[in-house]
């Protein structure tokens, strides 16, 4: 019987939504990187389930970018193994994208031919134009880059980051040149397209507050290794004050370290 058959008729079937994508996992198993003499960091072991949002926070100068980079497979661990799907990261290849804090958009492209350039199996444009919308950028396919704000630039930029579907999205500080309110419907928009499409995401942020507004785990990174690590439960709304006490206790695992 179709499983539509025995659903009472107040109950959506889940749509699959456009952008979705089965999240990737990563693991990380004593995975150390060394500057010459500079260890930043040092045999550190996490894994990041599919589907789940980590957030890596810490004092300036403690390995988040170094980390983010060693699981995009920019750069490789001078020990241990760092994995995406089985694979090791840089070999990860299509499974992962990443997302900076300028959006970096060719200037001399339209939206559209912009969010194609995540596309690496050809013209989509169904795809593009699908990705827009998911953006609330469907208006602006024809734009050129110059003629958007900063926020919808890096709508843009997210909808080319998340096109072909990858299983991991990777987020250095994405926001941290918006406004406070442009940032604030930014997170929303992320946050909600997590929850619907799947991916497993990694943001780098120094903005507590916007970890706490997005993330499953919070992970404090210092002295080489992982000093906290706080799960927020998502099944449930939490009150200003809950959200308000999580991030005192983050803040106080900064900067005790
Ligand atoms: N390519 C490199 N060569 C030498 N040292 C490096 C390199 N990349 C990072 N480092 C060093 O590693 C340490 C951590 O840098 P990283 O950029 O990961 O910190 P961060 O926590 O992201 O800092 P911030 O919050 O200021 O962006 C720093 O001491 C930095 O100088």
């Amino acid at each position: 019987m179709p499983i539509t058959e025995i659903l009472p008729r107040d109950i959506a079937v889940p749509v699959a939504h456009p952008l979705h994508s089965p999240g990737a996992r990563v693991q990380l198993r004593h995975a150390g990187r060394s500057f010459g003499g500079n260890r930043v960091l040092a045999d550190l072991d996490l894994e990041v389930a599919p589907g789940e949002f980590l957030s890596i926070v810490g004092k300036s100068g403690c390995g988040k970018s170094t980390l983010l980079r060693l699981i995009a497979g920019l750069d490789q661990p001078s020990s241990g193994s760092v994995l995406v799907d089985g694979v090791a990261a840089n070999r990860a290849g299509d499974r992962l994208r990443l997302m900076f804090q300028e959006p970096r958009l060719l200037p001399w492209a339209s939206v559209a031919d912009n969010v194609a350039v995540g596309l690496r199996t050809g013209p989509d444009p169904e795809a593009v134009a699908e990705a827009l919308r998911a953006v609330e950028l469907g208006d602006k396919a024809g734009f050129w880059p110059a003629q958007l704000s900063g926020g919808q630039r890096q709508r843009a930029a997210l909808a080319r980051a998340l096109v072909s579907h990858p299983g991991l999205l990777l987020l250095d500080e994405p926001l941290g040149a918006l406004d406070a309110l442009t940032r604030l419907t930014m997170q929303k928009l992320i946050r909600n397209m997590h929850e619907r499409a799947g991916f497993t995401a990694v943001l780098v942020t120094h903005d507590v507050s916007e970890a706490v507004a997005l993330s499953d785990r919070i992970i404090v990174l210092g002295r080489g290794g992982i000093l906290s690590e706080t799960r927020i439960a998502r099944d449930r709304p939490h009150t200003a004050a809950e959200l308000a006490e999580i991030e005192a206790g983050i803040l106080d695992a900064i900067f005790a370290a």
